[in-house]
């Protein structure tokens, strides 16, 4: 990017953006043209709407009104909120910069961010209120909070005509990019998110294990724990075509990188997951060397066959025989295999 010729608004968005994701940052000022702007402030919309979404201070009848207005500060010149104790605050004390740059944004862009925020505040009121029971209720949830993402991404590529308009159109192919990223993202934080006292793991699997969900942080239930799991990886590892599928579609460099690296992280941190009762005890992270090299390794999708390959048949070595779900996990990962 060329800081130089960037306007102080345009520098403290860029600056916000290195505060709230440290790796990704980078991935996001690579990416060509118009878009690095849109992605940058849609980024940073969107992690505003979570910041406000996720802070247990906002009382739920103050938040649920915020959540569905919130596409509506994008056009208010005046609107931030410094109430907030949540560590991405910035982005919220910082609106004002924000919403600038995002009215500066083409209308095109502007009208998928403002789109995807106004579904997104009104579905995230909806999942305030309601639990995980069903695996439909678990697909609706990370529809809300990332399948939305990628559907709004999916399209600000194809409207900035870096990639063909079927990416921007396939909404069920980019719903599912986000919704790999969000189950792993669910199934690596258990613990983490049960000690916040927020269950994001479906009662209809967790159920079939235990009493309750918090049984599994006991190390006496730890075989049972495993095996429910293995059960949401493998639902997640079903989601793994349509990821090859949609990053087999394009065409700019900086874009694929920007889709491809998140996806092979996921892939690397539910092979790590797998049969792991360490996810009980703690937070199974990938490390950062292990991190670089993938991202690194992503840049084409013969690369990125290559490593679903890889933890795919990682995977595969792992499934215990005794596995109450070892055959269906084995022919997900078959079919896996037979794309990669
Ligand atoms: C919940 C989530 C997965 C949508 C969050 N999400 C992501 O996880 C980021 C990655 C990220 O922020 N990594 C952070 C992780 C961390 O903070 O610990 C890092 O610093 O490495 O990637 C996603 C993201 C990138 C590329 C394609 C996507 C398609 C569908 C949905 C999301 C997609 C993201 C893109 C946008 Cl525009 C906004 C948010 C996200």
């Amino acid at each position: 990017c060329d800081f130089n010729s960037m306007s102080p608004s345009l520098l403290t968005c860029y600056n916000l953006l290195n505060r709230t994701s440290r790796s990704f940052s980078a991935v996001i000022q690579a990416l060509d043209g118009e878009l690095r702007n849109a992605v940058c402030i849609f980024y940073l919309v969107l992690r505003a709407l979570d910041t406000v979404e996720d802070d247990m201070t906002i009382p739920i009848d103050i938040k649920i009104p915020m959540l569905k207005s919130f596409y509506k500060n994008l056009q208010d010149p005046d609107w931030k909120y410094m109430d907030s104790k949540d560590k991405d605050r910035c982005v919220l004390e910082n609106f004002q910069c924000i919403s600038k740059e995002f009215r500066e944004l083409e209308e095109m862009y502007r009208d998928v961010i403002s789109d995807i925020c106004q579904k997104m505040g009104l579905g995230m009121t909806e999942i305030l209120v309601k639990k995980v029971d069903t695996m439909a209720d678990w697909d609706q949830y990370c529809h809300y909070v990332a399948g939305l993402v990628g559907i709004g991404l999916a399209r600000l590529f194809s409207t900035s005509g870096l990639e063909e308009p079927i990416v921007g159109q396939d909404t069920q192919l980019a719903n599912d990019l986000g919704l790999f990223l969000q189950k792993t993202n669910i199934i690596r934080d258990y613990l983490e998110d049960y000690n916040d006292k927020r269950i994001f793991w479906p009662k209809v699997a967790w159920s079939k294990y235990a009493a309750d969900v918090g049984d599994f942080s006991k190390v006496e239930n730890q075989e049972q724990a495993v095996k429910c799991l293995n059960e949401l990886i493998t639902n997640a590892l079903e989601l793994i075509p349509s990821s090859l599928r949609f990053m087999g579609r394009l065409k700019n460099q900086s874009v694929f990188n920007f889709v491809a690296i998140p996806q092979v992280m996921a892939i690397a941190t539910l092979e790590r997951c797998y049969n792991n009762p360490k996810v009980f005890t703690g937070v199974v992270k990938i490390r950062k060397g292990e991190a670089v090299r993938m991202m690194l390794g992503a840049t084409s999708i013969e690369r990125v066959k290559a490593i679903m390959r890889h933890f795919t048949l990682q995977i595969i070595e792992k499934i215990p025989n005794d596995d109450p779900n070892s055959a269906k996990t084995r022919a997900v990962c078959q079919k896996s295999l037979e794309l990669t």
